[in-house]
């Protein structure tokens, strides 16, 4: 098989529906604006997006109706790009500025750190100024010792079209925050009054659109997206609102009454959210309810779940919602058109030269090891061949050692959720160590700790409600798989030379794929409250088995198969509160003091699998295979096994 015919994508079902207005939201990217590079379906990268915003603003404009671009936070803590800086962000965040949102707001990963918390505050806010909203998110101003919001409040803004919005933003109820930070419970963030004043804003409002770090289904767990809805309702029984939500990774979309929807667009540049709207009274809109020459919005919003506040009149508003795969192919498709001759625009090109060189300069492909087979988080049952979590059980056993402590049996236990990505086969490199295990969360430890509590541990964090969204997610679709099915072809579009004087194919929505035959690849097949219809590629699913919410492993135990007395018990900083609660309850009186670093603080998740690959993935280097994926880039640029142009 051609390397080029490897990991291909079928492409967009038909063009999308436009109406009066139209928004694209991202969410969750954590650094991913690299794009996929081991899969192609997922291969645009940042720059690609500016390509394509710029097409599809210049389309609205044609079409004479409004587009907006969303954003709802979790800007790094994933990839290489965002974390292997000394502040996360550092370089990503410039990278990311180049797209010019509408509506920003704020995730968590932007409030564990200070420092990341103060550079979002003194940065990236900043650079958006009003359009970044953080409706229930403080920050101390070290300058005043007072709390300030890190973005605005609310912003009441007139469209292009002579739409009138009123946006708010809002964070779920999050409670991990550095305390230089303050998050204002929704419940709190409903009483206070001058959040009641602007949804009874003394001009007219013809939209309120309500975007927030916060799962998009009311009834998530974690969502506080029911209280906002009910009170905006309550106060304005029949004004649209719209929502656009993340934090959970997953693809959703949900009705909440005849007037009201909600989006949620996955995570790591996989997915690009699109929304339409048509039938908005204003008297002020001058925009096409159905514009020329394009689908329109046809379905009305059924509500499932009634146990919200309903507008009791009738509905002239109508939908539609698609969920992009984040690839040229779907851009070129979608922004047909508007290209003057190809898909690039020069900012576009040079946003993915930025990302080129920043790669260089981070050695982001620098070689730990060869992985001998790939791993992934939910495709196979838990420990199962071929489940990450089995092999990072047997990494943590391995490497997970002090020294002058080996011969002491020991339990390591990490939380899953640090975890982030599958492992491919190949090359593992710097970069993957951020995409698998991105985190600076070290190793502490409890010495001598009978096993009799510590080997209950495990089973009652894994009962417990700690980090429960998991769960939420078990019957929905991640949809994602690391290596995609080579059923397609790429066809040799015409080559050109790209600004570095690469080789490069141009036009990729005219050519850079052609279907061999119509059997859909693995990935995302979603259901949420419109049915099944809303992938914009059409895919086979990948099989989903949840994971629980911790991990063990375990070393130096009695090779007699005997339980030692006692064990070391070690795990994450991250999660000590919930270790000795879990202690407390099965007789144990712990405390903070008790705790010590079983490792230096600098060994982190983050260190523990190059560390792995250092010892038992070096054989294989001289050999590795290329990875799917690597061989040719999206631009039809041949790449080394370590995915740099060559
Ligand atoms: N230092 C950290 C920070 C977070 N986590 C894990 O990430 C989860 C939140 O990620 P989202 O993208 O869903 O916001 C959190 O629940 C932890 O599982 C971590 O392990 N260490
Ligand atoms: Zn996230
Ligand atoms: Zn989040």
């Amino acid at each position: 098989m051609q390397p080029d015919a490897q990991n291909a994508t079928t492409g967009p079902k038909g063009p999308l529906e436009w109406g009066q207005i139209n928004f694209l939201q991202t969410t969750d990217t954590h650094g991913w604006l690299e794009g996929h590079i081991k899969e192609q379906n997922y291969g645009a990268d940042w720059g690609d997006y500016v390509s394509f915003t710029k097409h599809m603003k210049k389309k609205a404009k044609n079409l004479g109706v409004d587009l907006l671009l969303v954003d709802t936070g979790d800007l790094h803590d994933g990839a290489g790009l965002s974390d292997a800086t000394t502040l996360n962000g550092e370089i990503s965040n410039p990278i990311f500025e180049n797209i010019d949102y509408d509506l920003l707001t704020i995730g968590n990963h932007e409030l564990y750190v200070t420092e990341i918390a103060y550079e979002t505050f003194s940065n990236f806010s900043k650079r958006y100024g009003d359009r970044y909203l953080t409706s229930n998110v403080q920050i101390i101003n070290p300058s005043t010792g007072e709390y300030e919001y890190i973005g605005k409040k609310y912003r009441y803004f007139t469209t292009e079209q002579g739409l009138r919005i009123m946006a708010f933003g809002v964070l779920f109820d999050f409670k991990g925050n550095s305390n230089v930070s303050k998050v204002i419970t929704a419940k709190n963030l409903t009483e206070e009054k001058w959040f009641l004043d602007a949804i009874n804003y003394p001009k007219p409002i013809d939209l309120f659109l309500v975007i927030g770090h916060n799962p998009v289904r009311a009834n998530a767990t974690t969502s506080t997206f029911g209280t906002l809805f009910s009170t905006i309702r309550n106060l304005r029984p029949d004004i649209p609102v719209q929502g656009f939500g993340g934090h959970t990774h997953i693809r959703d979309f949900t009705v909440y009454d005849n007037k009201a929807t909600g989006m949620e667009s996955g995570r790591y540049c996989e997915t690009l959210g699109w929304l339409s709207i048509t039938g908005i009274k204003s008297s002020s809109c001058k925009a096409e309810h159905n514009p020329h020459g394009v689908p329109h919005p046809t379905r009305p919003a059924v509500p499932l779940n009634t146990s919200l506040p309903q507008s009791k009149t009738p509905s002239s508003l109508r939908y539609a919602r698609r969920y992009l795969d984040w690839n040229r192919l779907t851009f070129a498709y979608h922004a047909e058109g508007s290209q003057d001759h190809t898909f690039d625009i020069s900012k576009g090109v040079e946003v993915t030269g930025d990302i080129t060189s920043a790669r260089k300069s981070l050695n982001l492909t620098s070689l730990y090891g060869c992985a001998p087979e790939s791993y992934c988080q939910f495709c196979k049952p838990f420990l199962a061949d071929g489940n990450l979590f089995g092999l990072l059980q047997t990494a943590l056993t391995t490497v997970v050692v002090n020294e002058s402590r080996s011969d002491i049996p020991r339990m390591i236990i990490i939380n899953t959720g640090s975890v982030r990505f599958d492992l491919a086969k190949g090359p593992f490199t710097y970069d993957d160590s951020f995409i698998v295990s991105p985190f600076k969360d070290a190793f502490q430890f409890i010495p001598d700790v009978p096993y009799e509590q510590a080997s209950q541990v495990l089973g009652i964090l894994n009962a417990g409600p700690f980090q429960k969204k998991r769960r939420d997610l078990e019957t929905r679709d991640f949809g994602f798989e690391p290596l995609l099915a080579d059923r397609d072809i790429c066809l040799d579009p015409p080559i050109t030379h790209d600004r570095d004087g690469l080789k490069a194919r141009s036009n990729p929505g005219a050519s850079i794929l052609r279907r061999q035959n119509t059997s859909p690849t693995p990935g995302y097949t979603t259901t949420d409250d419109f049915g099944t219809d809303g992938d914009d590629t059409v895919h086979s699913k990948i099989p989903y088995y949840a994971q629980p919410n911790d991990l063990q492993a375990n070393g130096s135990f009695p090779t007699d198969g005997s339980t030692p007395k006692t064990v070391d018990l070690i795990f994450l900083d991250f999660i000590q509160s919930y270790i000795l609660a879990a202690l407390n309850s099965v007789g144990g009186s712990y405390v903070a003091g008790d705790v010590s670093y079983y490792l230096p603080k600098t060994f982190t998740t983050n260190s523990y699998l190059p560390a792995y690959a250092k010892v038992a993935w070096q054989e294989n280097v001289p050999n590795c295979p290329v990875g799917q994926g690597i061989g040719f880039d999206k631009r039809g640029v041949r790449l080394d096994s370590m995915g740099v142009r060559i």
